[in-house]
């Protein structure tokens, strides 16, 4: 672990952060929260709000809006104790120090592989020795072509990764699939699913070491609330 890393978690009078991703994960994972009896101050769900740091009804608990994919490096590195990220984007960048001790049950989709529907009938995935995928997940996609012995050329893209086989980026894309509407809307058929997704409880080691209690109560009333879902 580097210094860095240690920098928030070290500090037994700092308050506990709690990382919440922005975007469509929160409306679900808010009445999660009001059932573990945490409730944010009225500016969270405020959009045109600018704050990004909010307080609420458990003294020394703040919580902190950030972007999807920022979740999991505020809490690996220490600068939020625990976080609620999907388990994309812990996989996407596998750090370490994350500890991953709840499923929440939302936000589930899925990342699969897809092609242009025309191709699907005369492919056969098991004769690839290379692709080459537009994706907002090119560790995850790499990892899972190299256990099959692919190599897999992975174009990174924010956004809009339906669109690159259509304008000659490459053929196929990884991309998340919940009701498979985008795909169809654009001309493109699933042809395998890398992994199941859904959003986790995230919880940083040393935090969770240095501050068992206060994280630890947090968490068993996280649990309590799924289990209660
Ligand atoms: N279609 C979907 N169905 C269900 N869950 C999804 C879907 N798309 C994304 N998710 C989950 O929600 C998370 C956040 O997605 P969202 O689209 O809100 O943000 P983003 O586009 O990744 O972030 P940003 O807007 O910051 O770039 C994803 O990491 C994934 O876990
Ligand atoms: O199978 P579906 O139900 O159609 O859902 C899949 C879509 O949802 C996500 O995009 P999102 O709406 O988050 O937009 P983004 O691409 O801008 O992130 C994902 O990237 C797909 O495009």
């Amino acid at each position: 672990m580097t210094a860095q890393m240690r920098r928030k978690t070290g500090n037994s009078t700092d308050p506990i952060i709690l990382a919440l991703p922005k975007g469509r994960i929160l409306p679900e994972v808010m009445p999660l929260l009001t059932r573990a009896g945490i409730r944010v101050e009225p500016d969270f769900d405020n959009d045109r709000s600018r704050k990004l740091r909010f307080q609420t009804n458990i003294a020394g608990l703040t919580v902190v809006r950030v972007r999807s994919f920022d979740v999991a490096t505020f809490v690996a590195f220490g600068a939020a104790h625990l976080g609620v990220a999907g388990s994309d984007v812990l996989m996407e960048f596998d750090y370490p120090e994350l500890y991953a001790p709840i499923d929440l049950g939302v936000g589930r989709c899925r990342i699969a592989v897809a092609e242009p529907k025309e191709l699907v009938a005369n492919d056969d995935p098991s004769r690839w020795s290379h692709v080459r995928v537009a994706t907002k997940y090119p560790e995850t996609a790499r990892r899972y072509f190299a256990t099959r012995g692919v190599q897999a050329e992975c174009i990174a893209l924010s956004g809009a990764m339906e669109l690159a086989p259509q304008l000659g980026l490459c053929t196929r894309i990884v991309d998340l699939v919940q009701t498979g509407a985008t795909l169809k809307a654009n001309g493109l058929a699933e042809i395998e699913t890398i992994a199941e997704v859904s959003a986790r409880l995230v919880v940083n080691r040393t935090a969770l070491k240095l501050h068992p209690e206060a994280i630890g109560e947090l968490v068993s009333r996280i649990q309590e609330a799924v289990d209660a879902a």
